[in-house]
């Protein structure tokens, strides 16, 4: 099994050879050499938003003139730049900027993951670390993506020097998931550990991002545009890297430069929501009954430009130019998949089966009761920018290479006590389901990953699966459904065929959720 497994590998890195279509083993190498462009091209979407690149793309400096160009806008820099940033892609934002405009860079205040420098310093990522001498002070904290001292240190940094700022000043504000646990400044009476728990219970009882972020703004000095207003009146530009699908600026990291539009009535909806309204702590009550009647309204930011710098399908734009230039017809179906991995899973697999029936033969597809069911499925997940209908047209009559990619991020009710994330659930779900039908004259493989490189809390980013799945597993004594029933995907994919289905990427430094590719390839 091992040597099999090696001659694999080896087959996996050889450059695609027509001699090798045809036979028994040409069909296995053919296979691996899938693999191997799927790992590639998920790649490629990790890449399109790395910190370096996406901070090239959004700034020019022109360095005689100091003129700094962001989208149609013009700032004239003078050693008058100063540099915030929270979240969990941030140190890489902060040293891609100190690199392009660093001479102009007077001080700068970044709050990111615990442990963060230490991990890219073994991962051996020179290029996301601040250089010795950076002007750029860092503070970690926020262990398990929960509001600490360490991070209210931080906040409380970060103020600081936006409220120092004068009209002649620019404030670039570095954006990414995970920044509203790195910026918690709870408006008084209201404490950091009331805060913490009523953020711990929302999210436990099911809120939305949506819904937790709303809440957040309602409790804080600098989210909900308070970062802005503290900076007034320097300029300030934002640069936002979106964990959050449809990229809403309001929501991502809970919108610290853009104005709240939720009223106390919202938040009250909430809390009513999930059971939270009658036991609120006095200290919430007194800052929503203040919010109310608070002669100031809402935060202004007339100053502030708010950027989508990275986002889901910006990676995925350029995943799909890539699959073009390997000769797939390229399709991306949706960048907001969301709903119960199960629900996502059954989505997939239809979707595989009517997908690959068109292609093989384009006169007579998949049953019109599977065609039903795929719409179904489709209708019941509520994708609002799903373009499946474009997408299986575009297959038929393609006759070669397909590949599907969306992304997103599904849920994954736990209820086991296994070791897995959502992408390698996902992929173990898809492998399953696959493997229901028959697929004749067609290779297919689904590939799900966490584009953070970090799957739930494992070492994985996720996991791909062909259709041979099941049967394979059962040869190797390992029974699927019973790793699914414990939520128990990773310790499958260590455990199937020496854990040659697992991605591992290792942290990325950056994080547009999760990149779902589909491929379906005619022998
Ligand atoms: N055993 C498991 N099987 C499947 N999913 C799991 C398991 N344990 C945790 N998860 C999922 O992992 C997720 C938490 O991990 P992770 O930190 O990667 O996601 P996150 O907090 O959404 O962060 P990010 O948005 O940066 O990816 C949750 O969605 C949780 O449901
Ligand atoms: O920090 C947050 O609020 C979430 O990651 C969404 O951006």
């Amino acid at each position: 099994m091992a040597a099999a497994l090696q001659v694999l590998r080896h087959l996996a890195r050889a450059p695609l050879s027509p001699l090798l279509w045809g036979g028994p083993l040409a069909r296995l190498a053919s296979s691996m050499a899938l693999a191997e462009q799927a790992r590639q091209l998920f790649e490629s979407t990790v890449g399109a938003v790395l910190p370096g690149p996406m901070l090239q793309r959004a700034l020019s400096l022109d360095p005689d003139s100091g003129q700094l160009k962001v989208r149609d806008r013009s700032f004239q820099l003078q050693q008058n730049l100063y540099l915030v940033g929270f979240g969990k892609a941030v140190l890489g934002m902060a040293t891609a900027a100190e690199e392009l405009l660093g001479q102009h860079l007077v001080q700068g205040v970044i709050s990111v993951p615990k442990g963060i420098r230490a991990a890219m310093e073994s991962a051996g990522k020179q290029e996301m670390l601040l250089k010795p001498h950076s002007r750029v002070q860092v503070f970690e904290g926020a262990e398990n993506n929960l509001p600490d001292r360490d991070a209210l240190r931080a906040a409380l940094a970060i103020r600081q020097l936006a409220e120092g700022l004068t009209a002649d000043d620019l404030l670039l504000v570095l954006i990414s998931g995970g920044g509203s646990a790195l910026l918690p400044a709870p408006i008084p009476p209201v404490t950091l550990e009331e805060k913490q728990t009523l953020t711990k219970l929302l999210a436990a009882r099911g809120a939305t991002i949506q819904e937790l972020n709303t809440i957040r703004k309602a409790l804080s000095q600098l989210k909900g545009g308070g970062l802005a207003q503290a900076a007034y009146p320097a300029q300030v530009v934002s640069l936002i890297l979106s964990d959050v699908v449809g990229d809403p600026v309001e929501v991502i990291a809970s919108g610290p430069t853009v104005a709240s539009i939720h009223s106390v009535q919202d938040c009250l909806h909430i809390l009513n929501r999930y059971g939270l309204r009658a036991a609120l702590p006095r200290s919430v009550k007194t800052v929503l009954a203040r919010a109310d009647s608070d002669p100031h309204g809402p935060h202004t930011c007339g100053h502030v430009l708010n950027v989508i710098i990275g986002s889901n399908a910006l990676a995925l734009a350029e995943a799909q130019k890539q699959a073009e230039a390997l000769g797939y017809r390229a399709v991306v179906l949706s960048t907001a998949i969301q709903g119960d991995v199960k629900s996502v899973a059954q989505f997939y697999a239809l979707l595989a089966r009517v997908a690959g029936a068109r292609l093989t033969m384009p006169g007579a597809g998949a049953s019109v009761e599977e065609d039903e069911q795929l719409y179904e499925l489709a209708a019941e997940l509520q994708l609002p920018d799903l373009q499946l209908k474009e997408a299986l047209e575009a297959v038929v009559g393609t006759r070669g290479p397909v590949c599907l990619l969306a992304g997103g991020e599904p849920t994954v009710q736990l209820q086991g006590s296994g070791k897995g994330g959502r992408n390698q659930e996902l992929a173990l779900r898809v492998g399953a389901e696959l493997g229901r039908w028959p697929w004749g004259p067609i290779d297919v493989l689904f590939l799900s990953g966490g584009t953070d490189g970090q799957d739930g809390p494992t070492e994985a980013a996720g996991a791909w699966v062909r259709p041979e799945l099941i049967s394979q597993a059962a040869a190797q004594g390992l029974d699927v459904a019973a790793f699914l029933a414990h939520n128990d995907s990773h310790t499958f994919f260590c455990r199937f065929q020496g854990g040659a289905h697992l991605l591992h990427t290792g942290l990325t430094g950056t994080n547009v959720m999760d990149a779902h590719l589909l491929f379906l390839q005619p022998r």
